[in-house]
């Protein structure tokens, strides 16, 4: 089957046109951000393109019904809508790009995509939210976990450079673009991540502060700071831009290289949570056997790669420094006998869609 694959992120919305073989066709980059006109645009050309016999859209939130890929339908497409104020970065994205890619490419079926299916089998103590079950029970309080897509791939990916089946490894995969997270993977399966009932939880993002107290919000609607903007600075307004203007890593990477100390202060906490982060998965894995960096950010910049490994070297992480400068795609940047091999991974999470997607049309379980 020939699909189409779109992924809108927070920062892009990625499309791919891949053949029966998964040969890429067409890939359409757009930098998203109040540019629906454009999106607009881009999502209507595909009816020029080569038809495609599905469609695979990325959905970052399944809620409670949604633990693999589905075929979508006016059932399916409601419950997508009832679960967009849950990431509204991106939910509310990928209905629209769903909306305008139906129009463009009338009777092709469409497939919806789940980040938070490679999660569903978090052990209950990592899912768990120390918090009254009532509330758990109506509201379906609980950690989902996001990047399932990349993390899955990223998964397979790194056991296969290293010649082994992700049966035998203990990973932590740190997918690192414009959102960010990071999960430890045993045995292929999930065993904890930073997100949780939102994309808002965890590392320091682009425009997003990750975890912070929960008494911080609450203090501030209680001195009248409105629910609304609390929200729009949480999702729009923090992380890397608060601290030092910009989300955008390449550039902020510029500014701290020509001597900006807010740069520099914020590449700093960046890595605090970030190395903290890292080593709370390892624990939750017991041990680690691989190191795995994906993502816009975790696939081009070096280095934050340097940084972290020198912050995981008591767990026996080390990097080939001319491996880890010379890393295009897919590559090991370890040394030959490393304790922990450390690799870096192309984010393709249009593979893991287009295979999800045709999973769901052929009833064949997914790889
Ligand atoms: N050479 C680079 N060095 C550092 N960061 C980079 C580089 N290239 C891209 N990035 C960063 O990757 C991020 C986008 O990652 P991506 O995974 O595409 O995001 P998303 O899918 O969340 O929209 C941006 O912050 C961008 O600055
Ligand atoms: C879940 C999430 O934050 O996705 P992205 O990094 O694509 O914005
Ligand atoms: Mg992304």
């Amino acid at each position: 089957m020939r699909i189409l694959t779109v992924n809108p992120g927070s920062s892009s919305l990625k499309i791919s046109l891949l053949e029966p073989d998964d040969a890429l066709h067409t890939r359409i980059e757009l930098p998203t951000g109040g540019a629906d006109r454009q999106a607009e645009r881009v999502l209507a050309q595909v009816a020029r393109l080569p038809r495609p016999d599905a469609v695979g859209v990325r959905f970052v939130h399944g809620g409670r019904d949604h633990t693999r890929p589905v075929l979508i339908d006016e059932e399916v497409t409601k419950r997508l809508y009832a679960l967009a104020d849950l990431a509204p970065l991106h939910q509310p994205q990928s209905l629209y790009a769903l909306g305008e890619i139906r129009r463009a490419l009338p009777g092709v079926p469409a497939v919806a995509c789940f980040d938070t299916a490679f999660h569903a089998d978090l052990p209950d103590a990592a899912a768990t939210y120390a918090l009254p079950v009532e509330w758990r029970e109506r509201f379906g309080l609980r950690r989902y976990g996001f990047h399932g897509l990349s993390h899955a791939y990223a998964t397979r990916r790194a056991a296969e450079l290293l010649g082994a089946a992700p049966s035998g490894l203990r990973m932590v995969v740190c997918h690192l673009g414009a959102g960010a997270s990071l999960a430890a993977v045993d045995g292929g399966r999930s065993v904890d991540t930073t997100m949780g009932f939102t994309p808002l939880d965890g590392l320091v993002m682009a425009t997003r502060a990750g975890a912070i107290d929960p008494g911080i919000p609450l203090w501030l609607l209680a001195h009248g700071v409105p629910a609304r903007e609390i929200g729009d600075v949480l999702e729009h307004r923090s992380g890397l831009r608060a601290l030092a203007g910009t989300g955008d890593m390449r550039r902020l990477r510029a500014r701290a290289a020509s001597g900006d100390e807010a740069a520099e202060a914020a590449l700093a906490v960046y890595h605090h949570r970030l190395r903290a982060a890292a080593a709370a998965m390892t624990a939750a894995l017991g041990g680690l056997d691989a190191l795995v960096f994906t993502g816009g950010v975790g696939e081009h910049d070096p280095d934050l790669r340097r940084r972290l490994v020198a912050g995981m070297a008591h767990l026996g992480a080390e990097i080939d420094p001319a491996l880890n400068a010379a890393a295009r795609g897919d590559a090991l940047i370890s040394p030959a006998g490393a304790r922990v091999a450390t690799i870096v991974v192309t984010a393709r999470e249009d593979l893991e869609i287009a295979a999800g997607t045709r999973s769901a049309l052929t009833g064949t379980a997914a790889p």
